[in-house]
């Protein structure tokens, strides 16, 4: 791997796990990283952080961590100091490259959407770029491949979608994971009881969806037996198509809210 001196410009709970899987996995070392936070984080043993970029050369790799409504601050801040930068990763919702490209000077600028999972290496990280060359292109996938599915997203237009499901997905199913405890609750169950068969339930489903050869539906359709119970349940969800019309609902916010952070960061 030719990324081997990185420094990460903001780095919380998003750009922090990432660290942490890099760390965990052996794929870097923490005196080979260099954060720039506002304030101390607990971070990965070893890890230097500060308020300011380090002297010396520039690094090969800058990731972009903070909010997107931070992006003025920190170009104001660094701008000069990184121009040259071999490789600029953002992981900011919605910033567009050519955003980025008008206030940092960068050789390539790869957008990189990651979500909670990269933690246990199960995660998901959508990518995009207009200006990496193919050798780029490889090193930022091998060095994002740890932390779970690597995808790059060839049309910038559909960067904001990935978002909303891949991005924000855990968010929606962490809340479809509260609802199946508190409706077990609801029937009875002790909430903590609840709370434990509706996470085990929901990782076994998933674990099983991704070994499977069948779709979703197929494997609902396994769970339902003829005249039973769980096809009573599937009918309230699939009535009016409710389930799929909330979800379409939901993704279409957190799309739209995106493309709202990118149009305020142009
Ligand atoms: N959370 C998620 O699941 C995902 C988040 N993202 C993206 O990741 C980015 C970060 O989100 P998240 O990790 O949740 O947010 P956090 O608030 O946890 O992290 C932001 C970090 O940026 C630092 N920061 C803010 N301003 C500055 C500054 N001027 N100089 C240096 N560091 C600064 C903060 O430091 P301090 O705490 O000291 O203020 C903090 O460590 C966002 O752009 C978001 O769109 C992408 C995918 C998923
Ligand atoms: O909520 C946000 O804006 C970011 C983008 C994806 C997950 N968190």
């Amino acid at each position: 791997m030719s990324l081997k001196r990185l420094w990460l410009i903001g780095c919380g709970n998003m750009g922090g796990a990432m660290l942490r899987r890099w760390i965990d996995t052996g794929h870097i070392t923490a005196n080979q990283v260099d954060v720039i936070n506002r304030s101390d984080r607990v971070l990965p043993e070893g890890v230097r952080q500060a308020r300011n970029l380090p002297d010396g050369p520039l690094p090969d790799m800058i990731m972009l961590g903070m909010k997107p409504q931070q992006l003025d601050e920190i170009a104001r801040h660094h701008a000069l100091r990184i121009s040259g930068v071999p490789l600029l990763v953002s992981i900011l919702a919605g910033v567009e490259e050519s955003t980025l490209a008008s206030r940092f000077d960068a050789g390539a600028i790869v957008r990189a959407m990651p979500n909670m999972p990269v933690a246990i290496g199960k995660g998901v990280v959508g990518l995009h770029s207009d200006s990496a060359a193919d050798a780029v292109r490889s090193d930022v996938a091998a060095l994002m491949t740890p932390l779970g599915l690597v995808e790059w997203v060839s049309d910038a237009g559909l960067f904001n979608a990935v978002t909303a499901l891949a991005g924000s997905g855990p968010g929606f199913l962490y809340r479809f994971i509260e609802a199946l405890a508190e409706g077990g609750a609801a029937l009875g169950l002790p909430a903590d009881q609840a709370q434990r068969l509706a996470v085990a339930t929901v990782e076994g489903a998933g674990l099983m969806a991704a070994a499977a050869n069948e779709e979703p539906a197929e494997l609902a359709d396994r769970v339902a037996s003829k005249g039973g119970s769980t096809r009573e349940g599937l009918n309230v969800l699939d009535a009016d198509d409710a389930l799929k019309r909330l979800v379409a609902a939901t993704l279409s916010a957190a799309e739209r809210r995106n493309a709202e952070m990118a149009a305020a960061a142009r």
